[in-house]
């Protein structure tokens, strides 16, 4: 489990985070959705310690994430961030090959080689798999970035929205993937979504943000209504159930001040 205490974050003399507390359980898929600017992202980066801990506590299974050596918590959680740049020339196999960093220190074991070949062909890169990564499309790269956290083959996983770029067929395929993850090897997985559908189709638990502070933590069925999304993002919901499917149409919804 996730634990997070009264957690703040300033930058500058401005609070970005204004007193988080929020349990993720373990074994499930979590959206965490909200407004441009919510604090998403700089509460991802608190907790895959990319930015240190100031004010507050995060228990990773029960111990503070400050007290987890580097090599450790690497083997316990892999954190793709929602932009994702390289100045090296590599291809990708290569890349998704750093994804075994934290186990082969750089010297691949048989058992890496199969993770990352395993990998490959689960996000459908067998033909890209010798491209460099600066001729790719923006939606392939997201792909590999996101085969490269998923060949860590960590129990806790953070995904700041890892849809960016894709099409429909891809995020589809992202999210069943991610889903499956969590069905079959129980592991606990944290995605940044901002097409609310995705949330509303395959979340155990949907996170709602607003303004540095958490709205909600619900199941998904009670967080996807009309007054919930509404005022978390401030515009008009209709909310469409077809046999096990939602749908969330704001299309046409009226902004709200
Ligand atoms: N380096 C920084 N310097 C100053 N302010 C920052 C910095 N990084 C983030 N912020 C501010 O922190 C707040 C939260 O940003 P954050 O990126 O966490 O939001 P978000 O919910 O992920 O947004 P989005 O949906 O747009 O990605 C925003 O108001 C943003 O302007």
């Amino acid at each position: 489990m996730i634990e997070i205490s009264s957690l703040h974050k300033k930058i500058g003399y401005k609070t970005i985070l204004k007193g988080i507390n929020l349990k993720i359980p373990e074994g499930k898929l979590i959206c965490l959705i909200g407004p441009n600017g919510a604090g998403k992202s700089s509460l991802l980066s608190l907790i895959a310690q990319l930015e240190k801990v100031e004010k507050g506590v995060i228990e990773l299974d029960n111990r503070d994430i400050r007290s987890y050596r580097l090599a450790e918590f690497s083997m316990k959680l892999a954190y793709l961030q929602q932009h994702n740049h390289l100045d090296l020339k590599l291809t990708v196999a290569e890349l998704v090959a750093y994804g075994r960093f934290p186990y082969s220190k750089g010297r691949l074991t048989a058992n890496d080689h199969q993770i990352i070949e395993q990998t490959i062909g689960e996000l459908n890169l067998k033909s890209l798999r010798n491209s460099f990564i600066d001729e790719l499309s923006g939606g392939e790269r997201q792909r590999v970035f996101l085969a490269m956290i998923l060949a860590q083959d960590t129990p806790y996983i953070l995904l700041d929205e890892p849809l960016n770029n894709l099409d429909m067929k891809h995020a589809v395929e992202i999210m069943q993937h991610c889903k499956n993850l969590v069905c079959t090897q129980g592991k606990t997985i944290l995605i940044v979504v901002h097409d609310i559908n995705f949330a509303a189709n395959y979340a155990d638990y949907i996170v709602g943000m607003k303004d540095g502070n958490l709205a909600f933590m619900l199941p998904t069925s009670q967080a996807i209504q009309a007054d919930v999304l509404g005022k978390l993002f401030n515009i008009d919901f209709q909310i469409i159930t077809s046999g096990v499917t939602v749908m969330c149409n704001y299309y046409f919804g009226k902004s709200r001040l």
